[in-house]
């Protein structure tokens, strides 16, 4: 039965007068028709409320007093993200001005330059796979071994090692096939063998993607000089490849990564990735060395952590790592980051969940354009019309400041780069969501919980039976239900979903 209500004492707009007319319905028909009828005399009848605690007040059946004010601290978030995104933005491109390429002098802060062990985790080639490996052999650095891992014995990689180590015979240089038994982190576990066999303090993890050069090292080691750092790390960025997806991972690295990486380093805060980075072995060998992380699938992440913990600091070197790769797809530089998005999400999932979301353009600019509107009545399409131009003209002071010289495509392509790097965000972030625990990375796929902490190996039956999929196959004319054989991930890859169905 409906509430009964007394007719005659109605009239307080709007919600009295929609339960009176509730009332009425109840006269006349049944149900739920006379809550249709209620509601659609509501509407028709009495103007709908005009503000948004109004309209949540009426939804709700709650005074509008407090609504008021409960609408009123959702739409002051967005000036906090302002505030703070503004900071990020103005504190970036000044750093990238005015720190960024300005390389140490090592001779100045060194009288006997270190030996450095640089290590190159190898799995699959690149046709760039031989131009990054030979800017490593030809290092002019005056003492440094280079240690080659190999994921196992019949990768390609091998090969051109094998080429390099002919042209180069005085570079001192080893090579490790296998990994060691009992990690589970791939790259760890290919680069254990060659950590532990390092002989010099100072390691370089300089990944497959990375060219290098001498300047660079020279920098990263006088940077590590201070007893205050065990860490160097270059921020990554892209060197200049053809190509739309070129574009876009370029685009990525030098506005958004480069925007965190920066303005958190000018505020103490550790951001790191772990593509290419210098460290003192004897310093983590106190933290139980490389192979103890291996236990982690986000290396990086703990080893950063964990350092910062002992009271060190960490220094971003003062040239961008060049990631220099030439098979780059949308595809590809999509799964990555949702590969990475995942990683993110289970060791920080407040951060990466609701933070990170909510200060890129298209979210913030849709919830600070609401607020616009709520406190003083701008038209919401042109606050994110301006939010944007502001926010992409930042962008390319900011990706020009990485650059550092002539970008390799013109304002159109960066306008569409930018455009799809934006509009990917959303979809790299609910892909990642779903199935959240899992992540495919090498040749396996894992399982992450307790914070990232946790890492076990993936078995199909562990997500296989997650996803119920209703399918209609038009040839037959035949609606049917299938069980997804992979986590969602494959439901919302188009290409894997074809292969599925
Ligand atoms: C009030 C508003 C607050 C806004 C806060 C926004 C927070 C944004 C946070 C992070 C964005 C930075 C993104 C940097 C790129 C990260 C790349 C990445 O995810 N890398 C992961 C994987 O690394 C690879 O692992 C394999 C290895 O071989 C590869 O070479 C690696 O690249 C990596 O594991 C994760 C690193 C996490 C770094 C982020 C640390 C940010 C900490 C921010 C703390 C924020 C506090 C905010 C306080 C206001
Ligand atoms: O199973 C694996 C996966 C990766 N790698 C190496 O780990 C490094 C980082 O891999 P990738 O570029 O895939 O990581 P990303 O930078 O995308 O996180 C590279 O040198 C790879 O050769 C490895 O040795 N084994």
């Amino acid at each position: 039965m409906l509430p009964s209500l007394d007719c005659k004492s109605a009239a307080l707009w709007p919600m009295d007068a929609a339960k009176c007319l509730l009332c009425a319905g109840e006269h006349l028909g049944s149900h739920l028709g006379s809550h249709l009828v209620a509601a659609a005399a509501a509407w028709a009848v009495i103007s709908p409320p005009t503000t948004t605690s109004e309209m949540f007040a009426w939804w709700l059946s709650m005074d509008e007093v407090t609504w008021s004010y409960i609408v009123g601290s959702f739409a002051i978030v967005p000036w906090i993200f302002y505030a703070f995104t503004s900071y990020v933005f103005i504190s970036s491109i000044l750093y990238s001005r005015c720190r960024l390429h300005h390389l140490s002098d090592p001779y100045r802060l060194i009288e006997q330059l270190p030996g450095v062990s640089v290590i190159k985790p190898l799995m699959g080639v690149d046709p760039l796979l031989e131009e990054n490996l030979e800017s490593h052999f030809s290092l002019s650095y005056p003492k440094f071994e280079l240690l080659l891992c190999v994921q196992d014995a019949d990768d390609p990689a091998l090969d051109v090692v094998e080429r390099l180590c002919k042209k180069y015979p005085c570079t001192d240089c080893r090579l490790f096939i296998g990994g060691k038994d009992g990690i589970m982190n791939p790259m760890v576990h290919n680069m254990a063998p060659g950590y532990n066999a390092a002989k010099y303090d100072v390691i370089w993890v300089s990944t497959s993607r990375i060219k290098a050069n001498t300047e660079l090292l020279m920098d990263m080691v006088a940077k590590l000089q201070s007893p205050r750092v065990a860490l160097v790390h270059q921020m990554p960025f892209t060197t200049d490849q053809v190509g739309l997806a070129a574009a876009v991972e370029k685009v990525y690295f030098g506005t958004n990564v480069a925007r965190y990486y920066q303005a958190f380093h000018t505020m103490g805060v550790s951001c790191f990735t772990g593509m290419s980075y210098l460290l003192k072995k004897s310093e983590l060998d106190t933290l139980n060395g490389l192979s103890w992380f291996g236990k982690f699938l986000a290396e990086d992440f703990f080893i950063a952590k964990f350092l910062h913990e002992k009271g060190f600091r960490h220094q971003v070197a003062a040239v961008p790592a060049q990631q220099n790769v030439a098979s780059s797809s949308i595809a590809a530089y999509k799964d990555r980051m949702v590969r990475w998005m995942r990683l993110r999400l289970n060791m920080m999932p407040f951060v990466a969940g609701f933070l990170e979301p909510m200060n890129e353009s298209i979210p913030l600019g849709i919830y600070a354009s609401w607020s616009a509107w709520h406190f003083f009545g701008i038209n919401p399409y042109l606050w994110f019309s301006c939010h944007w131009l502001v926010w992409f003209t930042l962008d390319y002071i900011q990706l020009k400041g990485v650059q550092n010289h002539s970008l390799p495509f013109g304002k159109l392509t960066f306008l569409v780069a930018w455009l799809i790097r934006e509009s990917l965000v959303i979809f790299v972030y609910f892909e990642a969501v779903f199935g959240v625990r899992y992540i495919k990375w090498g040749k396996r796929t894992y399982r992450l919980s307790n914070f990232g902490e946790s890492l076990e190996i993936s078995t199909p039956s562990m997500y296989s039976h997650r996803f119920l999929v209703i399918v209609f196959e038009p040839s037959t004319h035949i609606i049917s239900q299938k069980i997804l054989g992979g986590d969602i991930y494959n439901f919302l890859n188009p290409v894997a979903s074809l292969t599925v169905f």
